[in-house]
């Protein structure tokens, strides 16, 4: 009996600290004898591992490498993962998940911990199968998705779920989240892809999306169960479609903790650039022209927050609005545009504006007939952002604002470098995923990462540290606000966001701005007389 307990503990990357068991554990807990002898360090056990790292060729290769670790020692992925913060995020995370995804059914390993709901089965098993993922753990924070829009790469079914494991992995190592509380969800409704229908190998189930009402119902099961089975939670919702993102939101952020991440947390982070170009370039946001390039989960998510923004500093509702644009297929939105989006339609312009209205279907005619000063991406349309647009915009501006934010790599509107030469260094720059420095005329320009992942983090940690009870816009605000301030104006070509190889000390910046948004607002259910302290109480870190 005694060697399968300890078997157990070996497999159970919670418990598993492999070479890393002492000599008195291993007397302890029956190990003797089940590992080589010499016992290792947690950092000598990093550096191991960061060395066959390295060793792998491909960025998959890479990801598949700690992925095994993720799998087998779940503190020593996190201790590395944390090491190597800025190196190894578009490893474990985008863009090299996307190709993960892509892949995922003819890579199969192991399910990580996932939850995997099907919609073919009756939702009375949801909370089941929640409870055997959580095995007796206490889930603070879930990330749930259905697949529908991941990234920019459409749907791709049960593979989505790499996504829910791949957003907590950078919870975990931007904020300390003890990943014993979390308990990433994916909810199988199908696919609309084609390819997966077609594949032999396709890991979930064989037919097109579920909609409509059997859909509805299935979510509100699912937030049900979850409110049942970890009352106190964090619900996080990551790439659905956009037909049911900000609906999914509006149902049910006054019912718990809950947060989109394409809606908000992109909204945030895009934001808080634009605060940090704003301080670069001496501007204010109210004398700014914004058009959004892809008006759909995200981008109206921004839009939003930017307006929100607008009325926080005193501008009326009207006066707000007539700073937006929005950019969709069908060029720019008008109040008579067919198949406007509920989130859309209060930003919709009048024809009556423009003396051509018709001719605005394409971004370059909306670029000459607005002259924007900021520009924000996300189309999912590559190379959008042409040499023509920039050249143009920049004409009418002297430091645009430009955001190619859709990700993975293959989908940005444009690339840092290309916008830098075209504008003469004149363009303040962020991208979705990481850009490379990008040196012109003897000044070298940092880019900074607009993605989601360098807000999300630290904005769960201040919520559930501060015990509040729902997710204000007040908070939201403050986490904008936090990351927005930390740009170093002074410094030639400086980013507009903070670097990521500090993200977990701005994580821990976004996380006391949060929560203490979350005590002055009074939606904390416990009593906090020291924010910083509840924070930090609430941290994780990866050792034996
Ligand atoms: N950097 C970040 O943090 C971040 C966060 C969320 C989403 N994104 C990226 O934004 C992109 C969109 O994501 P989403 O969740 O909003 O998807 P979505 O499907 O909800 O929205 C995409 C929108 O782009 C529009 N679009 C498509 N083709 C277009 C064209 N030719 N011209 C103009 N508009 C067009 C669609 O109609 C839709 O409204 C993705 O690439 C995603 O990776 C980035
Ligand atoms: O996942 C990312 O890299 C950011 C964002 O949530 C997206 O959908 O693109
Ligand atoms: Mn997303």
């Amino acid at each position: 009996m005694i060697e399968m307990q300890a078997q157990e503990r070996l497999n159970n990357p919670f418990l598993n600290k492999g070479t890393g068991f002492t000599a008195k554990e291993r007397q302890q807990y029956g190990l003797e004898g089940l590992l080589p002898p010499v016992v290792r360090t947690i950092e000598q056990q990093a550096e191991e591992v960061y060395r066959s790292y390295q060793n792998e060729a491909t960025a998959l290769g890479k990801r598949e490498f700690l992925m095994h670790i993720f799998d087998t020692n779940r503190r020593l992925f996190f201790y590395v993962f944390s090491q190597h913060v800025a190196e190894l995020l578009p490893i474990v995370y985008d863009p090299t998940i996307a190709e993960s995804i892509k892949k995922y059914s003819h890579i199969y390993q192991k399910p990580q911990g996932a939850v995997f709901l099907s919609m073919d089965e009756a939702p009375d098993k949801i909370q089941t199968s929640l409870l055997a993922g959580a095995a007796g753990r206490d889930i603070r924070l879930i990330v749930v998705t259905d697949a529908e829009g991941i990234l920019g790469i459409g749907d791709w079914g049960v593979q989505g779920v790499d996504i829910a494991v791949g957003k907590l992995m950078v919870y975990t190592a931007a904020a300390g989240i003890d990943p014993t509380q979390v308990l990433p969800v994916i909810i199988d409704a199908g696919t609309n892809n084609q390819s997966l229908l077609d594949d032999p190998l396709y890991l979930g189930n064989r037919h097109p999306r579920i909609t409509g009402a059997a859909y509805d119902g299935y979510i509100d099961a699912f937030v049900a169960a979850v409110k049942t089975a970890f009352p106190q939670v964090y619900l996080h919702w990551e790439d659905l479609g956009r037909d049911h993102a900000a609906q999914i939101l509006q149902r049910y952020q006054d019912q718990l903790t809950t947060f989109n991440d394409d809606i908000q947390g992109t909204g945030i982070i895009t934001l808080a650039g634009v605060l940090g170009a704003l301080k670069i370039s001496g501007q204010k946001l109210a004398d700014q022209r914004y058009i959004q390039f892809g008006a759909g989960t995200a981008g109206a998510g921004i839009v939003k927050r930017m307006y929100d923004e607008m009325r926080e500093q005193g501008l009326d509702d009207k006066t707000a609005k007539a700073h937006f644009y929005l950019v969709d297929k069908q060029g720019l939105l008008f109040e008579d545009t067919p198949g406007l989006t509920p989130e859309q339609r209060p930003f919709a312009r009048r024809r009556s504006e423009f003396d051509q209205p018709d001719d605005l279907v394409d971004l370059l005619s909306v670029v000459k007939a607005v002259h924007p000063t900021i520009l924000v991406g996300t189309s999912t349309v590559a190379g959008a952002f042409t040499e023509q647009v920039v050249r143009e915009m920049a004409t009418h501006t002297d430091r645009p604002i430009i955001f190619p934010i859709s990700n993975p790599t293959e989908k940005m509107e444009a690339k840092a470098a290309d916008l830098i030469r075209w504008t003469n260094g004149r363009a303040l720059v962020a991208t979705g995923i990481p850009s490379e420095p990008v040196t012109y005329d003897g000044v070298t320009y940092n880019i900074g990462q607009a993605n989601n992942a360098l807000v999300y983090p630290g904005l769960a940690l201040g919520t559930i540290a501060s015990t509040a009870s729902r997710l204000s816009d007040e908070m939201i605000s403050a986490a904008a606000h936090s990351l927005g301030g930390i740009v170093d104006a002074a410094q030639r070509g400086a980013a507009v966001l903070p670097p990521v190889e500090k993200l977990t000390e701005f994580s821990q910046a976004v996380a006391i701005a949060t929560a203490r948004a979350a005590v002055k607002q009074g939606v904390n259910m416990k009593p906090i007389s020291d924010v910083p302290a509840a924070v930090t109480a609430m941290k994780w870190t990866p050792q034996y």
